[in-house]
């Protein structure tokens, strides 16, 4: 089966920097692949390339289409969708009223991906009328999932899901993404747990300085524990 993204050598500038110096990776159909770096490494910018939010150099293909000359809206319409790390939610608004947002662009069907958003976030159906502001950190996440969730994409990429969440939170949001996974959907995991995104994620590519450094399976970067201290630092090697 062909991959759903494929970039090849991608590179960005940010202010006048070079960020991504051709960064090559691809996230095959129905896969969890994993970003994986230290700060600044360059994997946020790399998301933000993908959905065509940030201009890049090189190819960008989705589902076998060249994308990079699309803007962001169109590659939306395509499938991709990006969960950004600040979420981006409407605290004053209610949870319900986030997730149709999430479909704006979309006529009908509304009630039944509610249903499933709500099938795998029972949390979010208890607060439904309740403001998003008012969410713990961890509902809030799911939230901006299920927002993500309510457009059908066909790639969802997380930037850093976990960040500032209780364990239990994470472990809970990433139980999400692999029963995601296992209905279908394809997945671009960016997250600086890389231990907790290994057990989870079918691939790995660890970026470093705007390049990637290593990639392979999952199974295999998690098993080389030198390479996780090395590039992971001890945020990944703890967690
Ligand atoms: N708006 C911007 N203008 C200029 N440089 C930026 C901008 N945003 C990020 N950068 C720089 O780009 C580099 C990569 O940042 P990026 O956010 O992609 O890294 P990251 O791997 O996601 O790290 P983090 O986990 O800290 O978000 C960093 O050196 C950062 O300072």
């Amino acid at each position: 089966m062909p991959a759903l993204l494929v970039l090849d050598h991608l590179e960005v500038a940010r202010g006048g920097l070079r960020i991504l110096h051709g960064v090559s990776l691809s996230v095959p159909q129905r896969r969890i692949v994993a970003i994986l770096g230290q700060n600044g490494a360059g994997k946020s910018t790399l998301l933000n390339a993908a959905i065509g939010a940030l201009p890049s150099r090189g190819g960008i293909a989705f589902d076998g289409r060249p994308v990079e000359a699309l803007d962001l809206e169109s590659r939306v319409r395509l499938g991709l969708s990006l969960v950004p790390e600040r979420r981006e939610l409407f605290g004053s608004m209610s949870v319900e009223d986030n997730l149709r947002l999430g479909r704006f662009r979309l006529r009908g069907g509304g009630q039944a991906m509610l249903r499933e958003v709500f099938a795998l976030f029972p949390a979010l159906q208890e607060r439904r009328r309740d403001p998003a502001g008012a969410l713990s950190g961890g509902e809030q996440q799911m939230l901006a999932i299920g927002r993500a969730l309510m457009g059908e994409p066909r790639l969802l990429m997380l930037d850093e899901p976990s960040l500032g969440l209780a364990p239990q939170a994470v472990g809970q949001i990433l139980r999400a993404v692999v029963a995601l996974r296992d209905n279908g959907l394809s997945v671009l995991l960016v997250e600086q747990n890389a231990r907790a995104a290994l057990r989870i994620a079918d691939h790995g590519y660890v970026l470093e300085h705007g390049r990637v450094a290593l990639e392979g399976p999952s199974g295999d970067i998690a098993a080389d524990g030198r390479i996780v201290d090395a590039y992971l630092g001890l945020r990944g090697a703890t967690a």
